[in-house]
């Protein structure tokens, strides 16, 4: 069996928060290597300024490198997220942010993890992200 992105997208709605949901974050890419989403630029993820807020970024690179770890796994086993660190490196505006999740390094228990989100259509970096998973 292997993860396909339209279970991946299945799990995303059903599992995750509603809030999360709200991002409406679409799983492009998932393999052993990592996971691929996109979100489109809306106005409710906008802050003062009209740019995409640290906290939508934040959930979306959390949310991509849970989908990094699945797809390493190939199967939907939970894990919990111990760490999680963002660098905003420029105001994220366009028409979509794509978010590249990779796995760093699995181990039995932890899962390393990182992701680049890029900003469409200009494809540049807006933030990076590492991200830690405990697999119970
Ligand atoms: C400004 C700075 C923090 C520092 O910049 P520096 O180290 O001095 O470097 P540099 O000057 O090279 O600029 C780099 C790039 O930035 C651009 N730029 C600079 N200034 C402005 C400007 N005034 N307006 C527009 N753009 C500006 C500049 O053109 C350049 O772009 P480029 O490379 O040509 O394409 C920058 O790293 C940044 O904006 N990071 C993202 C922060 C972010 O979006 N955080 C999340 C949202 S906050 C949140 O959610 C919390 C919250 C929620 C609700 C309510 C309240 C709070």
């Amino acid at each position: 069996m292997t993860v396909t992105t339209d279970a991946a997208q299945a799990l995303l709605k059903e599992g995750f928060a509603p809030w999360v949901q709200a991002l409406d974050l679409s799983i492009t890419e998932i393999g052993p290597t990592g996971a691929t989403l996109t979100m489109p630029v809306a106005e409710h993820l906008e802050r003062v300024g009209g740019i995409v807020c640290g906290q939508s970024l934040a959930a979306m690179a959390d949310t991509a490198m849970v989908f990094a770890c699945i797809g390493h796994m190939n199967r939907f086993h939970p894990v919990a997220t111990t760490t999680l660190d963002t660098q905003f490196l420029r105001p994220a505006t366009g028409d979509a942010i794509r978010c590249e999740a990779e796995v760093v390094r699995a181990g039995k228990a932890l899962i390393f993890t990182r992701a680049t989100l890029i900003a469409e259509p200009s494809e540049k970096p807006v933030a990076t992200a590492t991200a830690t998973f405990f697999v119970p």
